[in-house]
């Protein structure tokens, strides 16, 4: 269904091609996961099959991509629109309408469906993505998650023989993410659909993968096969994956499932009973450095936070979780100044935020926001850096090290416009980062990094708690807040309805609990396993 021969990119000014001799076919009717690091290439050989590449980043393309039969390079964007639907990375960015219905039918509307059709389309795609009760709202007016849910919603109504997805739960919370998987999953089986989405959280998707395309490395040759075939040999895998590795087991496990099956022996290998396997909290300082109390903020005609208690400390790293729209980015904007209350107080280092000079603020609390965008603005890299070195009055190079830290590869002179998502993100954390703030906020941020990326993130978040930070990171990665996380508060309809350790918070629940946990309870992460196990027993 979609073809590439002997297709590359080479991006103007590029030392490197981001893509090379790919040459392979993606079946109809499978769905197709391509992995891979951040920055090898994967919304690169996306936007051959959808058309913006070339046409919309420019660079050169080689070679020759088709899907059913047009060829990507002289059909634009808009004449694949019939046979192709196309969810990129910043679906907001995309938007062609102003409100929830209108979108999702806005692509019907370009290629001339009959209105009952569209009529039954948008009602059914209400449902299937729980817009229903947002179907009036502005687009302007949706939290990160539920405009990823809109922006795939408004390619589905179209029924497209083909669907390209980057990246197409990154926003998403956990029990969205599977309900929009399980009808990617449905597409694929009734209707015959073929997917290529891509993803970075693979503990989400490698069980509904038919193929895995795995892209090892920048302008490395890609391979398609078998998924667990790939897994064994990936560079990025998903825990149930590294589990396997550790055990041994082949064939490897890609369920959580699969290696509940195989795990008898090793659970009796494990000490028992294990050891409380949760990072060790810093034991909470007598001062809070934030409070929050009874505090009402209203975000247009919705209250987003309804009478919200929360005290941050000194050295704690706290993990906010909850449903798309439950009020975290609110929060977190709170904190930082952006809202001011209804009622109710905030606190952060003595200041009352939204009445601080950011002069103030800024030496007390950053924010790397949800969309890294909206903290750049300088023209390279280079100077973005230098000029977060300059606010912060850090060490010339100082960001520039951080970044170079996270993640490896980004070019001094790349505008932060043309980096990939994991590059861009991982620009604006360490632009946060080289201010050192006390009060470190981080909205989402594994969006596009690849595990060793994210490792290295939890490493820096770490040695900073350890000096007496304090961290609150809202996130839907529950690998992440397991491996990361003292302390887990979750956010429902904007309450607070959990708050505590965070084997406590994530064991007592299947929506947050890490692959780990489900498999060798209440053992939370694979290095917790490893560690447990004795020496000997280690493979
Ligand atoms: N428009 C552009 N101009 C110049 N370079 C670009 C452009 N878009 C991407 N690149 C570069 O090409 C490489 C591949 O980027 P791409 O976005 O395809 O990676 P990716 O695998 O999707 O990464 P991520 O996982 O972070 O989303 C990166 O080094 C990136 O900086
Ligand atoms: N600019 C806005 N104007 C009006 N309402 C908004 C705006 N942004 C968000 N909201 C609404 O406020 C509520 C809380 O949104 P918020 O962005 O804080 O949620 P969230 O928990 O961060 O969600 P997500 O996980 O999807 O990012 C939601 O009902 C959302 O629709």
């Amino acid at each position: 269904m979609i073809t590439f021969e002997q297709v590359g990119v080479r991006y103007a000014d590029a030392s490197e091609p981001a893509l090379r001799g790919v040459d392979l076919t993606v079946p109809e009717g499978e769905l197709c996961l391509l992995v891979g690091p951040s920055g090898a290439g994967k919304s690169t050989l996306l936007g051959t099959v959808s058309g913006l590449v070339p046409h919309f980043t420019g660079g050169v393309l080689e070679g020759r991509v088709t899907v059913a039969g047009r060829d990507t390079r002289t059909h634009r964007p808009r004449e694949l629109a019939d046979v192709v639907g196309t969810v990129g990375q910043d679906p907001a960015g995309h938007f062609v309408t102003d409100t929830v219905e209108e979108e999702l039918a806005y692509g019907m509307e370009s290629l001339g469906l009959p209105p009952a059709v569209m009529r039954r389309r948008v009602e059914e795609t209400l449902d299937l993505l729980g817009l229903a009760e947002l179907r009036g709202r502005a687009l302007s007016a949706l939290s990160g998650g539920q405009r990823q849910r809109v922006a795939i919603g408004s390619v589905l109504t179209v029924h497209p023989k083909v669907l390209v997805l980057d990246e197409p739960t990154s926003a998403l919370d956990p029990g969205a993410a599977e309900e929009v998987l399980a009808v990617l999953q449905r597409l694929v089986h009734d209707l015959g659909t073929t997917v290529l989405l891509s993803e970075h959280r693979l503990e989400r998707v490698v069980q509904y993968a038919d193929q895995v395309l795995l892209l090892p490395g920048p302008g490395e040759p890609p391979v398609l096969g078998d998924p667990a075939e790939l897994m064994a040999r990936s560079p990025v895998r998903p825990p149930v994956v590294d589990l396997g590795r550790l055990a041994g087991w082949d064939p490897l496990p890609l369920t959580v499932r699969d290696a509940r099956r195989r795990a008898a022996a090793l659970r009796e290998r494990l000490p028992a009973p294990p050891d409380p396997p949760a990072p060790a909290a810093a034991p909470p300082a007598a001062t809070a450095i934030a409070t929050a109390s009874r505090l009402v903020v209203a975000r247009g005609p919705v209250p987003a936070l309804r009478g919200v208690e929360l005290a941050l400390f000194p050295g704690e790293i706290t993990a906010l979780m909850g449903r798309n729209g439950a009020g975290k980015s609110t929060l977190l904007g709170s904190l930082v100044g952006l809202h001011a209350p209804a009622s109710g107080t905030v606190r952060v280092n003595g200041l009352v935020p939204h009445k601080s000079r950011p002069k103030d603020l800024i030496r007390s609390v950053g924010l790397v926001p949800q969309d890294p965008r909206d903290l750049l603005y300088a023209e390279t890299v280079a100077e973005e850096c230098a000029a977060a070195d300059r606010d912060a009055d850090a060490e010339p190079g100082t960001c520039r090290g951080l970044l170079a830290t996270l993640l490896a590869g980004i070019d001094d002179e790349r505008h932060p416009r043309d980096l990939s998502e994991g590059q861009r993100l991982t620009l604006a954390l360490a632009v946060v980062l080289a201010a050192r703030p006390p009060l470190l906020l981080l909205d989402e941020p594994t969006r596009g990094l690849d595990y060793a990326a994210k490792a290295r993130l939890v490493d820096i978040l770490r040695t900073l708690a350890a000096d007496g930070h304090t961290v609150l990171l809202a996130t839907h990665d529950v690998e992440l807040a397991a491996e990361l996380a003292h302390r887990t508060a979750v956010l429902a309809e904007g309450e607070i309805v959990a708050d505590g350790p965070t084997p406590d918070v994530v064991l007592a629940s299947p929506t947050f609990a890490p692959q780990t946990a489900k498999i060798l309870p209440p053992y939370l992460t694979v290095a917790d396993v490893a560690k447990a196990l004795t020496p000997q027993d280690q493979p």
